[in-house]
């Protein structure tokens, strides 16, 4: 899917969090979303999946405007995007298999593909051992692995990853990379973290001070070091 933003503000109340932004995300884009806490690195993801709605000017996929198009319309096309969550959005009361399963099931894929699917992509993960266990007994980073492995057993033309590395040992954030850059060979892939993550060395950097998009090129990483007011 081809997305874009033009002229995209997201305001709270009087507070702008992301200021007049272009950007263009053609398929098969593999780009990182960097910016300290509160830049509008997650801001900037739920717009272009269509989970927040423009103050002004717009996201488009494949050329649509995203406001223009009807509720069932945008779930209808929102089934394109895997988004893994800072925070991981399991149902407790679902074992790990049957979480990732689910996605898979609402979009009638039938049951034994499902399953064969989503065992493989656990595999990938490293949660082949977990399959049958319930989100609370699992830790942190196996938490966001599954959330990882519900993200990305649909296929997704389109995977969003919110900072999928914070609180994760070395050894499991570069499996998460791992699985999220052999995900991307068939996609788009966008990943949003406070700093570019070490195992992760995509090709394009978005890069956001206070809501602006100060940079979106090669990796920068004299930014990362920058002074605000020198981006300013
Ligand atoms: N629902 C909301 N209501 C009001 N302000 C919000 C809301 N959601 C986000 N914000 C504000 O918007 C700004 C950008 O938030 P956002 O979550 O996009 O930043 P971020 O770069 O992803 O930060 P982090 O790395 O800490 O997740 C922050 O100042 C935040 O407080």
């Amino acid at each position: 899917m081809d997305l874009r933003a033009e002229a995209l503000t997201l305001r709270y109340g009087i507070r702008t969090v992301l200021e007049p932004t272009d950007c263009h995300v053609p398929p098969g884009t593999q780009a990182l979303v960097l910016g300290r806490s509160g830049s509008g690195k997650t801001t900037l993801l739920k717009a272009f999946a269509g989970l927040l709605r423009p103050s002004s000017g717009r996201v488009t996929w494949d050329g649509q405007d995203v406001s223009r198009l009807s509720a069932p319309e945008r779930r209808a096309q929102q089934a394109s995007f895997g988004f893994v969550f800072q925070t991981d959005a399991l149902f407790d009361s679902l074992t790990v298999r049957q979480n990732v399963m689910q996605p898979l099931l609402r979009r009638r894929v039938p049951e034994d593909e499902a399953r064969e699917r989503t065992d493989a992509v656990l595999r990938s993960v490293g949660l082949a051992d977990a399959a049958d266990t319930l989100p609370e007994r699992l830790s942190g980073g196996m938490k966001k692995r599954a959330g990882l492995a519900r993200a990305i057993a649909a296929r997704p033309a389109v995977l969003l990853a919110d900072d999928p590395f914070a609180g994760l040992d070395p050894g499991t954030a570069r499996q998460v990379a791992r699985v999220l850059l052999e995900v991307a060979g068939q996609g788009t892939l966008l990943v949003a973290a406070p700093e570019a993550p070490v195992d992760l060395p995509l090709p394009r950097w978005l890069y956001l001070r206070s809501g602006r998009l100060v940079h979106d090129g090669a990796p920068a990483p004299q930014l990362e070091s920058a002074p605000d007011e020198a981006l300013a």
